[in-house]
């Protein structure tokens, strides 16, 4: 199969080819025959983009399937151009051990969903490293689960196991999270001094037990100069961001969509989302990931955290080069080079995240001229809405190619 359009990777664009054979690109280049898709200068075609913090909730228990599964949140990764996710172990039957990792493992398998997940597996107190390579999450305090550190003596002590590993840190510190649980509202009870602190704790982990690290969904500017001083050291390093901290902040908030704008870490004040903005931009934050944590709109009400977001990630993304001026080498980056290049250690034999010979054969193709305004009825998420309902973004998904087949 033959595609042609404008591609994007993050050192330029060109009006070029691409030759699929089964689910591998094979070849590109400017003549290599009559295009099965060819797609106009209004549209751009990226290396399928990734995910990498989603919350699937379908585990061995099944005991969360009202609110996703591996397939609805596949279908929603394909509306919203995601061509592979990776999926958070806070799951009531978490995957922490060899055993219960493989279940879920085994789990997914049986679903057989239409795009592929990475499953990380959970740190949690007193746990240790599973007998082969994947991608860790701590929980540094209290979030959705019971997956959790209570301290951070005790999250030292347990990392000092994981010497080596690739981790990512939820952070907010469980005992600054503790002191202003009282507060009024949910930003002031997890406020920023919670991730500010979290992130050193974080970082010096990091360096102390040569991880591999990742910050999940980073939200306050002041933690920003911590990172950077630290990679400038040699730190590993590397920082998601959602599209909820890019886009909204606390003056978004009403008493009316309180529960939808409920999420951990939580809003922001307007200069953590610029600050956010400029992150992304200048490469301090390396992923756009969602966080896509799916409640049903009653659970949001009475109080739990998360926000569904894969049906909406393209169409985010057109929103980032039209109306923030990002280039679009800069989200061929963060959407899918950076996601392809974390999760590519653990699924071979495929491969992520460039249009090159050798690579999965997944493709994320841009309208940038067909704008689309978000309605609940369009969302495969099984929960079943979005916090961008009404909202109207200035390009949309054209096309998605899966391992070699179009989806979309
Ligand atoms: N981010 C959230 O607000 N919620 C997540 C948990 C998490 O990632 O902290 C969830 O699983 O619902």
């Amino acid at each position: 199969m033959i595609i042609q359009g404008t591609l994007v990777s993050s050192s330029g664009t060109s009006h070029s080819q691409i030759r699929l054979e089964g689910n591998q690109i094979v070849e590109t280049g400017s003549n290599l025959g009559k295009a099965d898709y060819s797609f106009s200068d209004d549209c751009l075609v990226f290396a399928g983009m990734g995910d990498i913090h989603i919350h699937a909730r379908d585990d061995v228990g099944e005991s969360q399937i009202y609110k996703e599964d591996f397939c609805t949140a596949a279908a929603a990764a394909i509306n919203g151009g995601v061509v592979h996710a990776a999926d958070m172990p806070n799951n009531p039957v978490p995957p922490i051990t060899d055993e219960s990792y493989h279940d879920k493992l085994k789990h997914l398998e049986q679903r057989n969903p239409a795009i592929h997940f990475t499953l990380y597996a959970g740190i949690g107190p007193g746990t240790r490293p599973l007998s082969f390579a994947v991608p860790y999450k701590a929980y540094m305090g209290p979030s959705v689960g019971d997956l959790f550190f209570r301290t951070l003596e005790q999250l030292d002590e347990t990392l000092s196991h994981y010497r080596g590993c690739n981790v990512s840190f939820h952070c907010e510190d469980p005992i600054l999270l503790d002191e202003h649980a009282n507060a009024a509202t949910h930003e002031a009870r997890r406020p920023a001094e919670c991730e500010i602190s979290a992130t050193r704790f974080a970082l010096q982990m990091i360096e102390k037990y040569e991880l591999r690290g990742k910050l999940c969904h980073y939200s306050v500017g002041e933690g920003l100069p911590l990172i950077r001083e630290a990679r400038s050291r040699g730190v590993k390093v590397t920082c998601e961001v959602t599209p909820h901290h890019l886009y909204f902040d606390q003056s978004d908030l009403t008493d009316e969509n309180r529960g939808k704008m409920q999420m951990n870490p939580p809003l922001r004040t307007v200069s953590d989302r610029k600050a956010m903005l400029a992150a992304l931009r200048d490469g301090t934050l390396d992923y756009l990931a969602t966080d896509h944590a799916p409640h049903t709109l009653d659970e949001n009400e009475q109080g739990i955290s998360g926000q569904p977001h894969l049906d909406t990630y393209g169409a985010f993304v057109t929103w980032l080069i039209l109306d923030q001026k990002f280039t679009p080498e800069q989200a061929a980056l963060f959407c899918s080079e950076n996601p392809g290049d974390f999760v590519n250690p653990y699924v071979s034999p495929k491969k992520f995240g460039r249009i090159e010979a050798g690579y999965t054969a997944s493709l994320t193709v841009l309208n940038l001229r067909q704008p689309v305004t978000i309605k609940r009825e369009d969302m495969q998420t099984k929960c079943g809405w979005s916090p961008f309902e009404g909202i109207t973004f200035p390009g949309s998904i054209e096309a998605v190619f899966i391992e070699g087949k179009r989806v979309r």
